[in-house]
């Protein structure tokens, strides 16, 4: 069903929340405390490293960076690829890079490891940043070797098997997976280019151990940087219904054939599950005996919410809006 204009506009007319409610969620819960020895055996490798590349989610350009990289990891020459660029909507582009720049970084690439976007200028960048870094002394020829790091399932693997396809021609190195947490073991060293010859350590996604607010752990959830069932996919889906109507990005009411546009989690799901035909049969105890009912599946509804707007059926987002927003740091 498509949107008419007026539906549109009585929509964007409505009252959506003001705020996500936060208290009594306990975010240290839904990141997993592993993550320190991904860490430390990354540290113990950075002798042989010759720069970082930091891989990030380009939805959540400012938040949910993992500050232990810059501390432990810190010191050499690093390049920020913003990842999914296809899934994020990047109107204020020139505002989020200056807001980078706020935080020192200065070398910023917006990628998509699907299609190859833009991937064709990481390795120049990183050789020049190699070049003009202090450390520089060596002779033309050397292998460059560099560290790819980032918060789980942003595209780290994916970045690498794109670098290769386009310098390399060649398929996949690295295993590539929707879910956080597929790159275990904790260092693989693939080369990804010729000339120069580079090679890149993958390691696995690490967090940190302590994510500074309730809402930047929901936007991670959102991108799928932690497993959904630890937040609970029904809260992840009003986060997103939310965060959807704030945005005025009301693609979910086409894409679910809804009467309009709705901040209501609970009726929006119960659209979708029968839509879908996720229902259940639950049984219910009642004066004259056991009855069977038909009840929508609110967690198979909200599940199918999260895949289509991870796949970016329900249009680009920037769920950073609320950063970019508040004065540059
Ligand atoms: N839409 C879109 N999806 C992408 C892009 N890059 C990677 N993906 C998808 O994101 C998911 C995670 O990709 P990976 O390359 O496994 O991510 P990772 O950072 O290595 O994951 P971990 O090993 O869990 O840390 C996969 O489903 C990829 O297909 C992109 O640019 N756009």
């Amino acid at each position: 069903m498509r949107l008419t204009p007026r539906a549109l506009c009585n929509a964007a007319r409505a009252a959506w929340r003001e705020s996500f409610p936060l208290g009594g969620r306990d975010v240290a819960r839904w990141f997993p405390g592993h993550m320190a020895k991904g860490l430390k055996k990354m540290q113990s490798s950075l002798k042989l490293v010759d720069c970082i590349i930091e891989v990030h989610d380009a939805r959540i350009p400012l938040s949910g960076r993992n500050p232990l990289f810059k501390e432990t990891l810190g010191i050499k020459p690093h390049l920020l690829v913003l990842n999914k660029m296809d899934l994020a909507d990047l109107k204020d582009q020139q505002k989020i890079i200056q807001h980078l720049e706020g935080q020192g970084l200065q070398n910023v690439i917006f990628t998509n490891c699907v299609k190859d976007k833009n991937i064709k200028q990481v390795i120049p960048a990183v050789t020049e940043l190699v070049r003009s870094s202090y450390r520089y002394h060596r002779g033309e020829n050397v292998e460059l070797c560099i560290m790819v790091i980032g918060v789980p399932n942003v595209g780290k693997s994916s970045l690498i098997n794109s670098l290769r396809r386009q310098h390399l021609r060649k398929g996949k190195a690295t295993r590539v997976g929707g879910e956080p947490g597929v790159t275990r073991a904790v260092m693989s060293r693939i080369q990804v280019c010729e000339r120069p010859l580079m090679f890149l350590l993958d390691t696995p996604g690490v967090l940190a151990p302590r994510i500074e607010s309730v809402e930047t752990g929901l936007k991670l959830a959102l991108c799928g940087t932690v497993r959904d069932h630890l937040v609970g996919e029904e809260t992840l889906a009003d986060y997103l219904l939310y965060t959807l109507n704030r945005h005025q990005l009301f693609g979910y009411v086409q894409h679910y054939g809804l009467g309009g546009a709705c901040d209501d989690v609970g009726s929006v799901l119960k659209h979708v599950a029968v839509r879908l035909g996720k229902t259940q049969k639950v049984k219910v105890l009642t004066g004259t005996g056991n009855v069977n009912v038909i009840q929508p599946n609110y967690t198979a509804a909200a599940h199918d919410f999260l895949r289509a707007f991870r796949s970016g059926l329900l249009g680009p987002v920037m769920l950073d809006r609320d950063v970019l927003q508040s004065a540059p740091p």
